[in-house]
């Protein structure tokens, strides 16, 4: 088949909307095969665009597929839409040059669609789906090409040092060879020599500063390629790749509430940001942090906020092991919220392990704090945010 041209993009109907619902519910089992088999063809017919992907493709695979196929769930929401395929298209520009390769992933995605829809697949779902890919694609080239307008793609950046904060915890600093803007609260993308075209998102761990170095906290896990390498390999001299800094866990300075800080292990990075700024902004509202792990030794960081809050009246500082029993507070930082609460007045971040995060969000939300005065990164990948919230939470979230 030939590759899709641009299709008009017109809205879609309400009844267009719920046809292509329908069919993504409908592949929505057999989303796994399917993959497969929609890499499969774009490799084929595109062998060029097999560079585009890091040589394991396992996780790739779970995300590009699925983030295609949740995008319909926006159709009907323009402003989220466009919110969501810009980022998207944002992001994309570190990976190269794209834009001529929409067309082939459409009619990769179309022909995967039609294979695995099987009877149900009709000549007007296909033009509804092309149609639904043309406003996509169109909003991700936009949003992609005004961002080239004012910043890179990609830093360059140097590792000038590494040094183990906790066991399998390393902080490690970097020198990018431009500055690299971002607002504290924010991550940024990172690749390594030893995972290529391997993207994953790290926490800045700090406001921007006046030299341009720029510091994560990286935790080594057993399945984590990219963070193993960053804490047992990476050594001052070596060569990163950056992507431009996205999120919006940052702080507001015209909001005048007090502020609720919850940073579960490297979950601290963002925090420890947002702590920093608030002190840079002159402390006007109280700080109170909660900082969390499993294992005391695993409690980095913790001390330097102490002595911030000792020079700082406005901010209060508590750390809570949960899988020791040591002096001070214990359990998780959800059981500790209980205690502690009701935060109902309060601004509030959290950041952490998933899990840590949604329990938090959920006690915050029991003591009465809107949803929109609850601030965390989006769930696994930063672009498939909208993808990944269920509708409800997602309505909410932006209400
Ligand atoms: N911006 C963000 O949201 C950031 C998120 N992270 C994420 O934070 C995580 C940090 O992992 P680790 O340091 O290994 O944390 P960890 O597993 O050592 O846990 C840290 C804290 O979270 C609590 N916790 C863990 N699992 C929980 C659960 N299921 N329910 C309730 N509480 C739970 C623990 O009790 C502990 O207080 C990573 O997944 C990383 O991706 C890291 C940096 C920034």
């Amino acid at each position: 088949m030939n590759d899709a041209q641009p299709a008009p993009a017109g809205p879609l109907r309400a009844d267009e909307i719920a046809l292509l619902r329908a069919s993504v519910e409908l592949v929505g089992p057999l989303a796994d095969d399917m993959t497969v088999y929609f890499y499969a063809i774009l490799f084929q017919r595109h062998p060029e665009t097999r560079e585009l992907f890091p040589a394991n493709l396992d996780v790739q695979r779970d995300r590009l597929l699925r983030g295609l196929l949740r995008i319909v769930d926006l159709v009907d929401d323009p402003e989220n839409l466009v919110r969501f395929c810009g980022r998207l298209g944002r992001d994309h520009r570190k990976f190269g040059a794209l834009n001529d390769h929409f067309p082939a992933v459409g009619a990769a995605l179309l022909d995967s669609l039609a294979r695995y829809a099987g009877d149900a697949w009709s000549p007007r779902l296909a033009d509804i789906w092309a149609r639904a890919y043309g406003v996509v694609s169109q909003v991700m080239i936009q949003a992609a090409e005004e961002d080239a307008a004012v910043r890179p793609a990609v830093w360059q950046a140097r590792v000038i040092d590494h040094r183990m904060r906790a066991p399998g915890i390393a902080e490690i600093t970097l020198l990018p060879d431009s500055p690299y803007p971002f607002v504290a609260g924010q991550y940024a993308s990172v690749e390594t020599p030893w995972q290529p075209r391997l993207w994953r998102h790290y926490s800045l761990s700090h406001a921007p500063r006046q030299d341009g170095t720029l510091t994560f906290h990286v935790r080594a896990t057993r399945d984590g390629r990219v963070s193993s390498a960053l804490v047992h390999q990476a050594r001052p001299g070596d060569m990163l790749r950056l992507g431009a800094a996205q999120g919006e866990m940052v702080l507001d300075p015209r909001m005048e509430r007090d502020v609720l800080c919850v940073a579960g292990g490297t979950g601290l990075a963002p925090i420890q940001a947002l702590v920093e700024q608030a002190v840079r902004n002159g402390g006007r509202r109280f700080v109170d942090v909660f900082v969390g792990a499993r294992t005391a030794d695993e409690l980095y960081g913790f001390e330097d906020l102490l002595r911030l809050a000792q020079r700082n009246h406005w901010l209060s500082v508590r750390a809570a092991v949960s899988d020791e029993n040591i002096p001070g507070l214990n359990g998780s930082l959800p059981q500790v919220l209980r205690q502690f609460g009701p935060f109902y007045r309060h601004e509030a971040y959290v950041s952490g392990p998933v899990e840590m995060v949604s329990s938090a969000v959920r006690v915050l939300l029991n003591q009465g704090v809107p949803q929109a005065r609850i601030h965390h990164d989006p769930f696994d990948v930063p672009v498939l945010e909208a993808a990944l919230l269920p509708r409800q939470l997602r309505r909410e979230a932006h209400a």
